[in-house]
């Protein structure tokens, strides 16, 4: 099932992806249930929002990739290398991604994101994909030379519009179904990788992280990048397509 967040006649709804159609749901469906109003809208007239709006946090895991680790020159840690992005760097599908002041180097990087359904806390990996609500797709948008220069990396990764989210929720998503992660700018291939290629799986990551602090349904979890990042730059626009769950697109654009 394919869930989308949208916003329709000055209103925002979720609803069930059907063909070219959406039917609207009564409710936000992590809280709500599957309840539908019984009205159907076009696809082709509402805006797709980001499907999630994260309760806390989004949750991302670095250097998950051995490709990606090596081409910035760093080792593969023993353990899943966790750091937060705040919700309000959260925006949506075709949402512009604002380059901030004072960063030289906007870097994209496409992932694959899973959403919490239930409150997790110390949860084994064997039962921690029963705690994911669905799959979508992220771009966990890096100002590189900040990363480098402020040792923490609050700013880095957590400016304003550095994370992008949607199209939608996809509910059935088969992690082992040899999807692959392809990034384009401006139409040409920089990044493509098999999420089979993860280091640490969603589940280690998942009981790595509910030891530590309780996951919130409606956060997110950033599996982390394959090999092939790189800059993006005013007018640029930046897809991140992942077989099964659609095409993320944002246009960028300098701050004003
Ligand atoms: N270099 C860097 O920040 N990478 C991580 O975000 C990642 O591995 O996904």
């Amino acid at each position: 099932m394919r869930i989308a967040r949208f916003s329709h006649q000055d209103a925002i709804k979720y609803g069930i992806v059907d063909g070219g159609d959406l039917v609207v749901l009564a409710g936000d469906p992590m809280f709500a249930g599957f309840d539908t109003t019984g009205e159907r809208v076009p696809l082709a007239d509402v805006a797709l929002l980001a499907p999630v709006i994260p309760r806390s946090k989004v949750v991302c895991v670095g250097r998950n990739y051995r490709d990606h680790a090596a081409e910035l020159g760093n080792d593969v840690p023993d353990a899943p290398m966790l750091f937060f992005k705040p919700n309000t760097s959260v925006i949506g599908p075709n949402d512009a991604v604002v380059l901030p002041h004072g960063s030289e180097f906007i870097s994209f990087e496409g992932e694959l994101a899973a959403v919490i359904g239930r409150i997790a806390k110390n949860v084994p990996a064997e039962r921690a994909l029963d705690y994911v609500f669905g799959y979508t797709i992220a771009n966990d948008l890096t100002a590189r030379d900040w990363q480098k220069t402020d040792g923490q990396w609050a700013r880095a990764k957590g400016f304003d519009t550095s994370c992008p989210l949607g199209p939608a929720i996809e509910t059935e998503f088969d992690l082992d179904g040899g999807a692959t992660i392809t990034t384009r700018l401006n139409g040409e291939v920089r990044q493509q990788g098999p999420i089979s290629d993860m280091i640490f799986s969603l589940a280690d990551v998942i009981a790595y992280a509910s030891a530590a602090f309780t996951l919130l349904p409606g956060d997110v979890i950033l599996t982390g990048t394959p090999a092939g990042v790189g800059q993006i730059a005013a007018g640029d626009v930046v897809e991140v397509e992942i077989s099964g769950l659609g095409i993320l697109r944002n246009p960028a654009r300098d701050a004003a």
